[in-house]
């Protein structure tokens, strides 16, 4: 059974103190309240991930996750962080091609496929961001194809091996902190074509053990329908992740 994941991308948000207060608050939560199934992914911004970890070393199901490494090994790149100085720091996981960085800081899919072999190379889960905008969306066609090509791209490049352990997440642009959702309709219809398009390249039984997350305003009143989606397993959440109520709740959004 493919792994149901739940990930907490605060980006540019959490003083130290703030983001000490809200881990504390996850973690207690989460042993009483969460199925240990559940795979709870934080991503906070990279000074947090000197501590982090230690907050919940106990927890198994709970995991650390940057929102971003640098496509080289190391070297003079003032202000960047490379995959294996985040892996020194215990790191599990890192958010790559979010759409905010593509459109912020120019990151094209050849970049992000130097990103994704770095993630690889120092045993970081990519968690690998593609969606559309609302332009493509309101297009009617094609943005399935713009979506799937964006995997291609940065992606299609993997080994079978490699490509197991990359994790999708679907974000619509038009849906990411406008309080507008993809139905669950337009996810399970984008997700399974995703899915289609990775057994394309890995064959079905590789595609059928990829997590695929869905992202954009998902909050505690949508995760239980969009995570009822036989290909949505589980999300990339923004502003829901923080607090930890709204976190916690969408983590006990998965029917089992
Ligand atoms: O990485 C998370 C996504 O950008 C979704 O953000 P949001 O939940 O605030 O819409």
């Amino acid at each position: 059974m493919r792994k149901k994941i739940v990930a907490g991308n605060w980006k540019m948000n959490m003083t130290k103190e703030e983001g000490q207060a809200l881990i504390s608050e996850v973690v207690n939560m989460a042993k009483d309240e969460v199925n240990s199934q559940v795979v709870m992914v934080l991503c906070p911004p990279f000074p947090h991930l000197g501590y982090a970890k230690k907050m919940f070393q106990s927890q198994a199901n709970i995991f650390l996750g940057a929102q971003n490494c640098h496509e080289k090994t190391s070297g003079a790149y003032t202000g960047e962080v490379s995959a294996s100085i985040l892996k020194s720091f215990d790191v599990d996981y890192v958010i790559l091609g979010h759409s905010e960085r593509r459109e912020y800081f120019q990151e094209s899919d050849e970049l992000l496929k130097l990103k994704v072999d770095q993630a690889l190379a120092n045993q970081l889960t990519p968690i690998f961001c593609c969606g559309e905008s609302l332009a493509q969306r309101q297009a009617g066609s094609g943005f399935i194809e713009f979506v799937c090509g964006q995997i291609t791209q940065s992606l299609f490049h993997l080994s079978s091996e490699q490509f197991a352990k990359v994790v999708i997440a679907y974000e619509p642009i038009w849906a990411i902190g406008t309080g507008l959702t993809a139905t669950s309709a337009q996810a399970q219809e984008m997700h399974a074509a995703l899915r289609k398009h990775i057994a394309s390249q890995h064959g079905q039984k590789l595609a059928d053990e990829i997590s695929i997350l869905y992202g954009g305003s998902a909050k505690p009143s949508n995760t239980p329908e969009l995570f009822a989606c036989p290909d949505v397993d589980g999300g990339l959440i923004g502003g829901a992740s923080l607090k930890s109520r709204d976190f916690i709740d969408i983590a006990k959004s998965f029917k089992w």
